[in-house]
């Protein structure tokens, strides 16, 4: 994550004493990830991770947030735990925003993922939809063409200052996109997120997903359309047959793809690079610069974006199609 609020010590020390974690030991800012603010804690309880929620997270959607990980930890996706106060609530306030105290996982993200971690984080993503079937609580995706096109209205008018042609080409984007844009293939909860930053591996194995604040409600296969953004591109912005071979047949070692949801591939890899593609350059616009903040480069999904726009069929994707 990144660090947009700082707190003092004394601040976070009173914030803990309604934790059962006992007295803090030690604290430091995070400065991976890009949406909120992230602290690691050592306390005489152990490790956790505190949030402070900044600007994309709605403090009214935290209780679907954190209801859901408690949710998958009970079904065996292994994912943090939200750490209840003495007076039983899980979101409390620090430094004037909503917070929450989870456990710390154990693992490392894949900076360069190989085929075999693309298989397991298949199976991870069918798996994470399975056990999300049943969680009661609906979240709508604030990020589906609708918000798309908010985010657009804000940065269009300076999106060639990224790259010359970037307003037009998107538009034309959108017009295609949105006019094709499935509403009958299967759905539930899903990740939204799922880059290979928010999955950590242990021994080649997933020992962990993290970070679930863009889930909600919406296709799966929308998920796995965003994984194969994520992972199985390379620096050079070429596809890795390999690697989408590997992730799709692991997802579909769990749960097998209907013919539709196979056929709709192309224009959801589409839209889900359009949709990085937007906030990476709502970010890139509006971020201040002294922010602690990696800011992640919409280029990288303008390219994508172009790729998915030349795919013919769905086994371009290395789907295989019984
Ligand atoms: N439960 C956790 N256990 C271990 N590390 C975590 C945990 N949650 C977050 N982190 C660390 O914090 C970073 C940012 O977290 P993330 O949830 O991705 O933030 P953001 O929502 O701001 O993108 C991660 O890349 C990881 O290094
Ligand atoms: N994965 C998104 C940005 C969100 O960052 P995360 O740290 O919350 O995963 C992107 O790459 O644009």
């Amino acid at each position: 994550m990144a660090v947009y609020t700082d707190i003092s010590e004394e601040e976070l020390g009173a914030f803990l004493g309604e934790y059962p974690v006992g007295e803090l030991l030690s604290y430091k800012g995070i400065a991976e990830g890009t949406e909120n603010s992230n602290y690691l804690l050592h306390t005489f309880g152990g490790a956790f991770i505190l949030t402070l929620y900044e600007r994309r997270v709605d403090k009214a959607d935290l209780p679907f947030f954190l209801g859901l990980m408690e949710h998958l930890a009970r079904k065996g996706v292994t994912c943090p735990l939200p750490v209840h106060r003495r007076d039983g609530q899980t979101i409390g306030e620090l430094a004037g925003r909503p917070a929450a105290l989870i456990t710390f996982l154990e693992g490392m993200w894949m900076r360069r993922p190989t085929p075999q971690h693309c298989r397991e984080v298949g199976k991870a993503l069918a798996g994470l939809h399975q056990a999300a079937a049943d969680f009661p609580l609906t979240r709508k995706n604030a990020l589906s063409p609708g918000g798309w096109m908010h985010l657009w209205e804000g940065a269009k008018g300076r999106a060639d200052e990224v790259e010359p042609g970037l307003e037009r080409e998107v538009e034309a984007e959108f017009a295609e996109i949105t006019r094709y844009w499935p509403t009958d293939l299967p759905s539930g909860i899903i990740h939204a997120d799922l880059f290979p930053d928010n999955v950590f591996f242990l021994g080649g194995k997933v020992s962990g997903i993290i970070d679930f604040y863009f889930a909600c409600n919406d296709l799966l296969a929308y998920d796995i359309a965003t994984c194969l953004n994520a992972w199985c591109f390379e620096k050079d912005t070429s596809y890795n047959l390999t690697k989408g071979a590997a992730l799709l047949a692991g997802y579909q070692s769990v749960r097998p793809l209907e013919p539709s949801e196979a056929e709709a591939l192309p224009l959801l890899a589409r839209g889900s690079a359009l949709r990085f593609m937007l906030t990476r350059l709502h970010d890139w616009l509006t971020i201040p610069d002294g922010a602690l903040v990696n800011k992640r480069d919409p280029m990288e999904y303008v390219r994508r974006l172009r790729f998915h726009r030349q795919v013919a069929a769905p086994t371009e994707y290395g789907i295989d199609i019984a």
